[in-house]
């Protein structure tokens, strides 16, 4: 099943880099289908204007309805459909996690609707709402200046997770918020060479007994959550008081 990505939005060169990595392999290989769009493009004034003053007065400008509207007739339809997974990256959405990108991972249409200025009427979200299933996510506590690079955030973390895109699947199960790791940080990562300026892998890497390996990973993993994550910690991860 090939998974339609759309990305709505005025600056659609943002998007031109889906093009390469390991995105632009998945779209050869028919796993996914990219298609960006210039928001201007459904505006009707010889100044293509997307945007116009905040009722109610305020700093800044909002995106007009109108193009939006117009845009989602053309690209996504005129009828509900519960299947089309609508996203509006914003600083007031909820967390973006984990579990969310693995949830979207099965998705069959994604439409991303990055917002600029002080951001979109938010009638426009009301009638997504109406019409689609819709996220309002954010990327984080800090601030952007429009939803591009939440979209592309948002992209790989979700298409990495489709069927068939990981050529070693296996390497999703132990990484950092993985179900496999039990939602606890990655343990420290060596390769050779064994002894580098100094640093020396650690010996219970090297030991081949596979047991020890286990703990001293889960052992890294729980201290590193610890100190880094505490908020991740709602549990004691069996950490000895
Ligand atoms: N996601 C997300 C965001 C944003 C964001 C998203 C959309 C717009 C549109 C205008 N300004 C924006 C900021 N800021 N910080 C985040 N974590």
């Amino acid at each position: 099943m090939t998974m339609r990505l759309d990305y709505l939005s005025i600056f659609p060169a943002y998007f031109d880099v889906l093009d390469i990595s390991l995105l632009g392999k998945a779209a050869v290989n028919g796993l996914v289908e990219v298609h960006a769009h210039d928001l201007r493009d459904w505006t009707h004034d010889r100044h293509r204007t997307v945007d116009d003053t905040p009722c109610g007065g305020g700093a800044g400008m909002v995106m007009k309805p109108d193009p939006w509207g117009e845009a989602f007739d053309e690209i996504i339809g005129t009828e509900p459909d519960s299947s089309v997974h609508v996203i509006f990256p914003s600083p007031s959405g909820a967390p973006f996690t984990q579990s969310a990108a693995q949830e979207l991972s099965s998705a069959v249409r994604i439409v991303f609707c990055c917002g600029r200025y002080e951001g979109i009427d938010h009638r426009v979200i009301d009638y997504a709402r109406s019409m689609w299933t819709v996220h309002e996510v954010s990327l984080g506590d800090y601030v952007l200046n429009g939803g591009e690079v939440a979209a592309l955030a948002i992209t790989e973390a979700v298409v990495r997770l489709v069927p068939g895109f990981m050529g070693n699947p296996e390497s999703l199960a132990e990484e950092s918020f993985s179900a496999g790791q039990d939602g606890l940080l990655e343990y420290p990562l060596f390769t050779r060479p064994v002894s580098w300026r100094g640093l020396d892998v650690p010996e219970v890497l090297m030991s081949g007994h596979h047991g020890r390996i286990a703990k001293w990973r889960r052992d890294e993993s729980v201290r590193l959550t610890c100190e880094r994550r505490p908020d991740l910690t709602d549990s004691d991860f069996g950490v000895p008081h």
